[in-house]
C-alpha cells in the first residue's frame, strides 16, 4: 500500500492543487498522498468547509488544522450559512453551499481534489440507476473534469474504500469518523449499510463491476454526446440559443430528440430537464392551440411555444415588479438585467423619457401615422415572440404614459425626429 502514486491529474496541473479536506478517512488520506506527490512542488493547500450544523463541527475543523500542520500545508477554514429553506433538504443544501465556498476559493486553472473512490462511485451508479437516469447520470462521477475556472479531480476515484483504510492505518494516519457518513443522504446510508453488503455477499465484485458499468456509459455518453450537440445545433435559431424549430425537433427519431431538448436545457445552464419532459413537450405543448399560451415549467425553468418555435429560460422576471426610470438620454442608462441602453448621437431627448417594462393596455405612437395603435397588436403584427416582448423596455411620454419607442424594431415618431439619421431603424439599441 505504501507504493501508491496517484493518477495522472488533469492537462493543466502547474498551477497547483486545492483538497478538499473533511477529516475523514477517505480526504486524510488523499491529503497524505498529495503532501507526498511529485505535484506539491506545484502548490498543495486545503479548504475545511465549517457548516457549523454538527455540535462537533469546531472538533472536526480542529482536527484539519493539526492534520495540515503536521504536513505543512496551508489550510482555509471557510465558515458557511446552510439555507435551511432552499427546498434542498438540510443535506442537499449543505453539499450545495460546500460546493460554492469551493469554487469561490478555487483560483484560475487550479484543481480541486476531492477524495470520493471506487465504493461512492458504485453507491452513484445504484442511486442514479434507481432514479431511472440516462447515459449522462449513469456515468457517474468522472475523475476529472472542468470546475468554475478550475478543474475538479477525483484521483482515488479507482480505489477501494478497504484499500485507503489499509494505506491510513499502514501511514499512522488519525482521521475522524468521516463526518460525510452522517451528512450523506439516507438513500446513500441505506445502499452503503444495508444493500451492498448483501450484494458483495453473493458478488465480491459488485462495487468494481458497477463502478465499471459507469466508465462505460461514460464512454458511450461521450460518443452520443458528439451526435447530440450536432442535432442541437442544427435545430437552434441562428441568432438566439434560447429558440429552437420545432419542425428540425420532430424530424430527429424520438430518442434523438428527447437528448437533443436536455442537451438544450443544459447548455443554457437550466436545471436538468425532467425525463417526463420531453414527452409532454411533444404531446402536449407543440399540439397546443395559440391562446393557451402553451409552456411547459420545472424548477424555476420555462419552455414555451411560441408559432413554430421553442423559447426556454428561466422563470424570473427580466424587469422587477414597478420597475421604472427617468432618462435624458445623454448617458447610457443601465436596464436590470445588466445590458445599457443608449441613444445615438449622444445629444439626448428634448425631454426626459420614462422608461419601463410593459404593463399591457399601452399605446404607441408610430413614425408616419397620425393616430396612435395598441402596443400589443403591434408587437404581434412585427411577430415578435412573447419572450422578447417580455425583455422589451418602452420609452414612454412621462405626462400621457404614450409609448414613444419599443425595443429596437419599432420608432415612435417624436423619438425619431431626434435622430441623426431618421431613417435610421435603430435610433437606440440594447447593448
Ligand atoms: N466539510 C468539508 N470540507 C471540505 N471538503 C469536504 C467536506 N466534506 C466533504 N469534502 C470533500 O468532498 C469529498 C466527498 O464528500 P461527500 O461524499 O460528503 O461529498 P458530496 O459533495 O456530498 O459528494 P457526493 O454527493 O457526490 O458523494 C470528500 O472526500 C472531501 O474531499
Amino acid at each position: 500500500m505504501s507504493g501508491w502514486t496517484l493518477p495522472p491529474p488533469p492537462p493543466a496541473a502547474s498551477v497547483g492543487v486545492l483538497i478538499g479536506l473533511s477529516g475523514g478517512l477517505d480526504s486524510t488520506v488523499l491529503l497524505h498522498l498529495l503532501a507526498h506527490s511529485p505535484l506539491r512542488p506545484n502548490g498543495l493547500r486545503a479548504i475545511h468547509v465549517h457548516h457549523g450544523l454538527h455540535p462537533d463541527a469546531d472538533a472536526w475543523a480542529a482536527h484539519c488544522e493539526s492534520l495540515c500542520a503536521a504536513l505543512d500545508v496551508p489550510l482555509t477554514i471557510v465558515r458557511i450559512e446552510v439555507d435551511r429553506a432552499s427546498g434542498l433538504g438540510l443535506e442537499g443544501a449543505a453539499r450545495e453551499s460546500r460546493h460554492a465556498a469551493f469554487k469561490s476559493e478555487l483560483r484560475d486553472g487550479e484543481i480541486l481534489a476531492l477524495a470520493h473512490h471506487r465504493d461512492d462511485q458504485a453507491e452513484t451508479f445504484l442511486l442514479r440507476a434507481l432514479r431511472g437516469s440516462g447515459t449522462k447520470g449513469l456515468s457517474s462521477m468522472q475523475s476529472w473534469r472542468r470546475h468554475g475556472y478550475g478543474w475538479l479531480w477525483r484521483p482515488l476515484l479507482a480505489q477501494p474504500r478497504e484499500a485507503l483504510r489499509e494505506y491510513a492505518i499502514a501511514h499512522d494516519l488519525i482521521w475522524i469518523e468521516d463526518p460525510s457518513n452522517a451528512s450523506n443522504d439516507p438513500d446513500r446510508n441505506f445502499l452503503r449499510n444495508r444493500v451492498m453488503p448483501v450484494l458483495q455477499e453473493r458478488w465480491p465484485q459488485a462495487s468494481t463491476s458497477f463502478a465499471r458499468s459507469a466508465a462505460l456509459i461514460a464512454e458511450a455518453h461521450d460518443i452520443l454526446s458528439a451526435s447530440d450537440m450536432n442535432d442541437l445545433d442544427r435545430i437552434t435559431h441562428h441568432d438566439d440559443s434560447r429558440t429552437i424549430h420545432i419542425a428540425g425537433l420532430m424530424h430527429l427519431p424520438a430518442p434523438r430528440r428527447a437528448r437533443a431538448l436536455q442537451l438544450w436545457a443544459h447548455r443554457l445552464g437550466l436545471p436538468p430537464l425532467p425525463g417526463s419532459a420531453p414527452a409532454r413537450i411533444e404531446k402536449e405543448i407543440i399540439p397546443a392551440s395559440k391562446d393557451a399560451e402553451p409552456r411547459f415549467c420545472w424548477s424555476g425553468a420555462c419552455i414555451e411555444r411560441w408559432n413554430q418555435l421553442l423559447h426556454a429560460d428561466r422563470q424570473s422576471p427580466v424587469f422587477p415588479r414597478g420597475w421604472a426610470r427617468i432618462w435624458d438620454g445623454c448617458t447610457p442608462l443601465r436596464l436590470p438585467e445588466g445590458s445599457l441602453l443608449s441613444l445615438d448621437g449622444g445629444e439626448g431627448f428634448k425631454s426626459p423619457v420614462l422608461v419601463r417594462a410593459r404593463l399591457g393596455g399601452e399605446r404607441i405612437n408610430l413614425h408616419f401615422r397620425t393616430h396612435s395603435h395598441a402596443l400589443k397588436k403591434v408587437l404581434q403584427e412585427h411577430r415578435i415572440p412573447p419572450w422578447e416582448r417580455r425583455r422589451l423596455p418602452l420609452l414612454l411620454d412621462p405626462d400621457s404614459e404614450t409609448v414613444l419607442a419599443a425595443g429596437h424594431r419599432i420608432i415612435g415618431r417624436d423619438l425619431e425626429r431626434r435622430l441623426v439619421d431618421p431613417r435610421a431603424r435603430l435610433d437606440w439599441q440594447l447593448a
